[in-house]
C-alpha cells in the first residue's frame, strides 16, 4: 500500500525589517492651537522632529512544497519599497505624504502603523495574509497593528 502523503502545507509567517526616516508634527486639524499644545506638548512644535522610523512587515501564509516559500521575501521588499520607503523616507509625513496630508490623521505611530498595514495589505498576493505591523518610533516607543477594529 501507497504511503499516505501529508497534503496539509504548514503556515509560517515571514517578517521584513526597514528603516526610514521622517519628520512630523503631532497637531490635529480638529483642535484649537491651545489643545494642542495641552495635549501634545514638546511634540506640537511648529518647527517639527524628525524619527528613525524601524518598521517590521509580517505576513503569514502556507510554505509552498516546491519554493519552500511563503512568498519571496524580495517581493516583500518591493511592495515595502512602494508602499513605505518611496512616499516616506526623508519625507515630513504632515506635508509631503497624501495620507496625512489630505486628511485629518495625526501623524501617530499608531495612525502611521495602520497606514502602512492598509498600503501594504492592497499589495499581496492573494494566498498571503499581512499578520501585522510592527513601528518602533524610538527605541522607546514601539506600535503594532494587526488589522483589528474595535
Ligand atoms: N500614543 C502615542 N504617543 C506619542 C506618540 C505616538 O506616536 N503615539 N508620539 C510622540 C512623539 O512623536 C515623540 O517623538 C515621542 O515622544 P517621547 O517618547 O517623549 O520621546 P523622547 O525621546 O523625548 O522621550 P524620552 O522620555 O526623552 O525618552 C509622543 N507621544
Ligand atoms: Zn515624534
Amino acid at each position: 500500500m501507497a504511503e499516505k502523503r501529508e497534503s496539509r502545507r504548514p503556515v509560517a509567517v515571514i517578517t521584513r525589517v526597514e528603516t526610514f526616516s521622517a519628520c512630523h508634527r503631532l497637531h490635529s486639524k480638529q483642535l484649537s492651537d491651545e489643545e494642542n499644545r495641552r495635549i501634545f506638548s514638546k511634540c506640537n512644535n511648529p518647527n517639527g522632529h524628525g524619527h528613525n522610523y524601524k518598521l517590521e512587515v509580517s505576513v503569514k501564509g502556507p510554505i509552498d512544497s516546491v519554493t519552500g516559500m511563503v512568498m519571496n521575501v524580495q517581493d516583500l521588499k518591493i511592495i515595502i519599497h512602494q508602499v513605505v520607503m518611496d512616499v516616506m523616507d526623508h519625507k515630513h509625513l504632515d506635508q509631503d505624504v497624501p495620507a496625512f496630508r489630505d486628511s485629518n490623521l495625526v501623524s501617530t505611530t499608531e495612525n502611521l502603523a495602520v497606514v502602512v498595514y492598509e498600503g501594504v495589505s492592497k499589495h499581496l498576493p492573494k494566498h498571503v495574509a499581512l499578520h501585522q505591523v510592527k513601528i518602533h518610533e524610538t527605541e522607546k516607543n514601539i506600535v503594532v497593528y494587526n488589522g483589528e477594529y474595535e
